[in-house]
């Protein structure tokens, strides 16, 4: 069998001689049209830092595909970046970016008749983007991710964009002054690469090295060295094999690879968006997965790394720590990840970690041992409850409590509540409710960074709790529930709550509870009207109308015409 078996249709027989002649027009020659065609999904953009080193990776991967003997076509891809549209109505289409980067690969991959596809990404949604278009398609597929930030260095301190929010709220809370906000500012981003803590885009690309779909050390490496770039080239070239040796997504990307890559997620103490992007990828795979399974998860996996947001180091000292495969060969030797899983390389992810020892290198301490971990079990907990009959999710790390009840302080929108909290409105004991900015009544569940930072330079991470049915950021942390399901717009509980109401969050019990009579709520629920959408038209009103609950992973082709 030929290695160009899908782009045939194009570049073989009389009939295709008008298609050819416009091959040759962008480089094709005599001896090209054998070889197999490979997208190269380039993200680059000089919007954001995670994304504007990926053109020189981009020409990586080009001359890497073309060395190994493919034909490489290269098309761009959008991004948004989280950090810049983070507290602003521009949030909203962050999410539906996942969308329209999927549907653009799949596009063109399919429109074009391509053999194999490398998607190159930074930022958080380009990451489970690309991985949904590379469902779809079922073609082999690697992901390279762009790589890391280098933390930024100011008064002795590493930071990260989260210090920039962070200080926002100490500011506000009168504990810094103006030039240390200032210096926060100018130091935090100090480079290209995506966010530096075990945020969302460093949570995915770990996630994706879990999976098989990258390669080993890749998604840790930083964006500016040159071991990224080389990296690149290699990955280019294990594609152009992995089409001849017809290594499809289909193979890798099984129910075995999904508990491996949740087993890495709490591991490394990662973002809370890995819940909505792992289930909205292993529905385009066709692999039952629940929002359950990450509780089982999570009770079975401890949190071995000390990563921020809530820990102390930086994606770039866990990868001179050992990166993701020390922490797979650690989970792999306890029974927690499935050696057998195939990965794009064509060996299983036991194959690939032969060499590696089962125990962490002791001049660390970014990746802790199973007798010290920096948390017994894992940090994302799958809560249900009156509130949240399809489920939410809570992250647990860096703080003291792990039940609160409390009065609820409601807001209609992530704006209002921010205020209230630079305000000082908010205080100890306080339940924060952030409502409507679900995956239809944002649309586009905005990620509530600045409120959550904001809750942590007041000082009240461990005495104040939220709960939303927005998203979290992965730089978030606190007693915060997100993911709130159903939302608000569709009439879920949370529509319900009024200020003041008592409202439970208990993560020993996994519960989400407004503590308030079946009969009271059953009025209310009688009650409630349905707003009018934000968006009608354009892109949000065709996302909030096709759009999933959040338990289901947010998709927007979920039963289309069942
Ligand atoms: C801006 C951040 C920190 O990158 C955020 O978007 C995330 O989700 O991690
Ligand atoms: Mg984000």
């Amino acid at each position: 069998m030929s290695d160009n078996r899908r782009s045939q249709v194009v570049t073989q027989g009389v009939q295709r001689t008008p298609n050819r002649a416009m091959l040759r027009a962008v480089g094709f020659g005599d001896n090209d049209f054998t070889k197999p065609i490979i997208g190269v999904a380039n993200g680059y953009s000089t919007i954001t830092p995670c994304n504007m080193g990926i053109g020189d990776l981009a020409e990586r991967a080009e001359a890497g595909v073309r060395e190994a003997g493919g034909m490489p076509q290269i098309f761009g891809t959008i991004t948004i970046s989280d950090g810049i549209s983070m507290g602003t109505e521009g949030m909203k289409y962050s999410l539906v970016s996942r969308e329209v980067i999927a549907d653009s690969i799949e596009t063109v991959c399919n429109g074009q008749s391509m053999d194999g596809v490398i998607a190159i990404g930074g930022c958080d949604k380009n990451m489970p983007g690309a991985m949904l278009a590379m469902c779809r398609l079922n073609i082999p597929s690697i992901f390279v991710y762009g790589g890391t930030i280098k933390p930024g260095h100011y008064e002795g301190e590493d930071l990260t964009v989260v210090s920039a929010f962070e200080a926002v709220g100490e500011y506000s809370a009168g504990k810094i002054d103006e030039e240390r906000l200032l210096g926060v500012e100018r130091n935090a981003c100090p480079g290209a690469g995506s966010c530096g803590g075990m945020y969302t885009a460093n949570t995915m690309s770990s996630a994706f090295e879990a999976l098989g779909m990258s390669l080993m050390y890749s998604s840790t490496m930083a964006a500016e060295d040159e071991e990224k770039a080389e990296s690149t080239a290699k990955s280019a070239q294990v594609l152009v094999e992995a089409v001849r040796k017809q290594i499809l997504p289909r193979q890798i990307l099984t129910r075995k690879a999904f508990e491996n890559a949740l087993s890495v997620i709490m591991a490394v103490g990662g973002s809370t968006n890995s819940v909505l992007h792992m289930l909205a990828i292993a529905n385009a795979i066709g692999v039952p997965l629940s929002i359950d399974d990450f509780e089982t998860i999570r009770r079975k996996v401890p949190v071995l790394c000390d990563l921020k947001p809530s820990g102390r180091y930086v994606a770039t000292d866990f990868h001179r720590a050992g990166g993701v495969p020390q922490v797979m060969k650690m989970l792999l030797s306890k029974g927690l990840l499935h050696g057998d899983a195939l990965t794009i390389t064509g060996q299983t992810v036991a194959e690939l970690l032969a060499d590696i020892p089962a125990e962490p290198r002791a001049d660390q301490d970014v990746i802790r041992t199973f007798d010290h971990p920096m948390y017994p079990q894992g940090h994302l907990g799958i809560l249900k409850g009156n509130l949240a009959t399809e489920g939410a999710v809570a992250k647990l790390t860096g703080i003291k409590k792990r039940q609160i009840t409390g009065p609820a302080r409601v807001f209609e929108s992530e704006e209002e509540c921010l205020r209230a909290i630079l305000d000082k409105q908010i205080v100890a004991g306080d339940i924060v409710v952030v409502r409507y900015e679900g995956p239809k009544g944002g649309p586009g569940m905005r990620e509530m960074l600045a409120p959550t930072s904001a809750i942590i330079g007041a000082g009240l991470g461990d005495s104040v709790g939220l709960i939303t049915d927005g998203r979290f950021s992965g730089g978030t942390y606190g007693m915060v529930v997100g993911h709130v399901a159903p939302e608000a717009a569709v009439g879920g509980t949370i529509a319900l709550v009024q200020e003041g109401d008592s409202i439970t969050i208990d993560a020993d019990h996994n519960l989400l509870q407004l503590n308030i009579s079946d009969e009271e709520l059953a009025q209310r629920r009688a009650a409630w009207q349905p707003r009018k959408p934000n968006y009608t038209r354009g892109i949000l009103g065709k996302y909030a109308k096709l759009v999933s609950s959040s338990s289901r992973g947010a998709v927007t082709d979920l039963d289309l015409f069942e």
